[in-house]
């Protein structure tokens, strides 16, 4: 899968996609990430990349004309056309779902914006899906880029690793996962679950299902709105 991310800051990347899952799943070539300079697509002597907004108001708002620039130079980079997704606090909110529809693409191209945000005439014509990691407002849209790449990437086949796969985890079915432990088997005075000692595999897969259902009832029961009680 190849990932194109459009940002002011690309030295902003730099950090939490070489190490770990990440950055293994770029050594190996399961995910193929570039990031490009905005600015380097801005024409004028001062290399202006946004502008005052129209209809007055404060701060700035980026440029189309640079944007469109930028992202025309980003596109003939690869084949594919790839999938255009701007990081907005107006966005979808980002859910499993959604990660696992953009995991399945061959392409994605992130648009990172600054300021007041980009001019709306870029979303309107160039962007594919308007993404949300959560109802906060923050200085870039680089942040909820990485945090798009890293949910993305678990989703890469091999990227997890042969053992571990998506699928066992929170919000794959539904719910909240179930809590872990591991060694010291007593700590403090405090012990495991004894059924997770048992090696009963079924009573296990039992109490786990329960703990998540239990736990989403408490935590977030709107995840449970529009289902029949599941067993
Ligand atoms: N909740 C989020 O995903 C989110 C995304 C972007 C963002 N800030 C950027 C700065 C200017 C405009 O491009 C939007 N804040 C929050």
């Amino acid at each position: 899968m190849r990932i194109d991310v459009l940002t002011l800051f690309p030295e902003a990347f730099r950090g939490p996609l070489d190490v770990s899952i990440v950055k293994r799943a770029r050594e190996d070539g399961l995910l193929d990430l570039h990031i490009y300079d905005i600015r380097e697509h801005a024409t004028d002597r001062h290399r202006t990349v946004d502008d005052y907004p129209f209809g007055g108001g404060q701060g700035m708002v980026m440029r189309v004309d640079v944007l469109d620039r930028a992202l025309e130079f980003v596109r003939g980079q690869a084949p594919e056309r790839g999938l255009v997704v701007y990081l907005t606090p107006a966005g979808e909110r980002l859910n499993d779902r959604i990660v696992r529809e953009l995991a399945a693409e061959p392409r994605l191209i992130l648009v990172c914006g600054r300021y007041e945000g980009v001019d709306e005439r870029f979303v309107e014509h160039f962007v594919d899906r308007e993404i949300s990691i959560g109802d906060y407002v923050l200085t870039g849209g680089e942040l909820p880029a990485m945090v798009l790449i890293d949910a993305v990437t678990r989703h890469i086949p091999g990227a997890l690793g042969d053992a571990a796969s998506p699928q066992e985890e929170s919000f794959a079915d539904g719910l909240l996962e179930h809590p872990q432990y591991t060694r010291p088997a007593e700590y403090k005075g405090w012990s495991v679950p004894e059924v997770l000692l048992s090696g009963h595999h079924a009573k296990i897969a039992a109490w786990r299902r329960q703990q998540r259902l239990e736990r989403t009832r408490r935590r977030r029961p709107d995840l449970l709105e529009g289902k029949d009680d599941p067993a």
